[in-house]
């Protein structure tokens, strides 16, 4: 099912929670949803759900508007980050409410229930929980088995709502694994809501960055990456670090500082230079000389605070695993590898 949303806005009051949104989601997408708390995401999949009403703007399932679509035609499964589960059901019959709730025409046989929700059950990987009750299941057992629900209503669009929000660190790469290999044995498009830019980029086959009620970008994990076109999205990708600076010809400069900018840019100005941890290196032809204030060895992971100088601040480095820690107050030689000028 393709999904089209144009021109959406949705107000609370005179909060402006979404604005003029448009979106396209590709049939068997799955598409995550990304942004800081409060920057729209549930509310654009309660709007897709029909669980609120846009103020503008229209939403298709395929070429029909689903301002014409009652809840139930629009056929869309939901899971939220607090598993609703029936508490005085066991995990087969949660599985078989949305089956046994069908108006009789479309309710299927008994033996055809049974048979789909063991299906469902070994999708989920919990035939042998199938007569527990959810008090019974932990946090993650539990949350499959919602995903379980949402999905034996053979849902034209499934919506998940930070699902594995709950749950802990182990628990959460396991299942956004499962769910990715569910999602990809049912083909069937799916939008889900994370602030975790880890769990987006791992999951999704697009990303949608939002930040107040906008789209700031949309791309693949590895487009977004490799071009992001605001501070914004490059910080909230993950860790960076942060030079104020300008924009002069096709340099950007600071104090002494002059990095080539490998891109053309009609921008001249104040700027800032951003780069990750993980694009400087240690060396003697050194772009960079800083003081190191910290150094740690983490597992798998070395990372060093150092101070360019007063001025430029601090800034972190992801030290190579295979070099020795550099002594706390010693000057070290970086050589920036990769960077990007955003105008401020
Ligand atoms: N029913 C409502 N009435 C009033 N304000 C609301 C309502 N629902 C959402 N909002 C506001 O709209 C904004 C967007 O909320 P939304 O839940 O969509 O954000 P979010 O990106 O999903 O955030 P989070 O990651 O914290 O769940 C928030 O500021 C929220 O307070």
């Amino acid at each position: 099912m393709q999904l089209t949303l144009t021109g959406i806005d949705k107000h609370f009051g005179q909060f402006h929670a979404v604005r003029h949104l448009d979106l396209s989601v590709q049939s068997g997408e799955l598409l995550a949803l990304l942004g800081p708390s409060g920057s729209g995401k549930s509310t654009l999949l309660r709007l897709i759900a029909g669980l609120a009403v846009p103020d503008r703007g229209s939403i298709h399932f395929g070429d029909r508007d689903a301002s014409t679509l009652s809840l139930a035609a629009r056929r869309v499964g939901f899971v939220f980050q607090h598993y609703a589960l029936f508490p005085h059901l066991d995990a087969f019959e949660n599985i078989a409410f949305g089956l046994r709730a069908k108006p009789r025409s479309e309710r299927p046989s008994e033996a055809d229930l049974r048979k789909r929700v063991e299906h469902l059950l070994g999708l989920v990987q919990l035939k042998t929980h199938a007569h527990h009750l959810p008090a019974q299941l932990s946090g993650g057992q539990r949350q499959r088995i919602a995903l379980a629900r949402a999905l034996a209503i053979e849902p034209s669009v499934l919506l998940l709502d930070e699902p594995f929000g709950a749950l802990d660190a182990r628990v959460r790469v396991d299942l956004r694994r499962e769910l990715r290999r569910i999602h990809d044995d049912t083909g069937i498009t799916t939008l889900f809501v994370t602030h975790d830019q880890d769990e987006a980029m791992e999951l999704a086959d697009r990303v949608v960055i939002m930040d107040h009620g906008r789209i700031e970008q949309v791309g693949t994990p590895e487009a977004l990456h490799r071009d992001p076109r605001s501070r914004f999205v490059y910080e909230f990708l993950g860790p960076s670090n942060r030079l104020a600076g300008r924009i002069h010809g096709q340099a950007f400069t600071s104090g002494w500082l002059l990095q080539p900018l490998p891109v053309r840019t009609a921008n001249q100005g104040p700027a800032e230079l951003l780069f990750r941890p993980s694009d400087l290196v240690p060396t003697d032809a050194a772009h960079l000389e800083a003081e190191v204030l910290h150094a740690r060895a983490l597992p798998g992971r070395h990372t060093v605070q150092a101070r360019l100088s007063a001025e430029a601040g601090e800034i972190e480095v992801q030290w190579p695993l295979d070099q020795a820690l550099p002594a706390i107050g010693s000057r070290v030689g970086l050589a920036l590898r990769q960077y990007q000028a955003f105008p401020v």
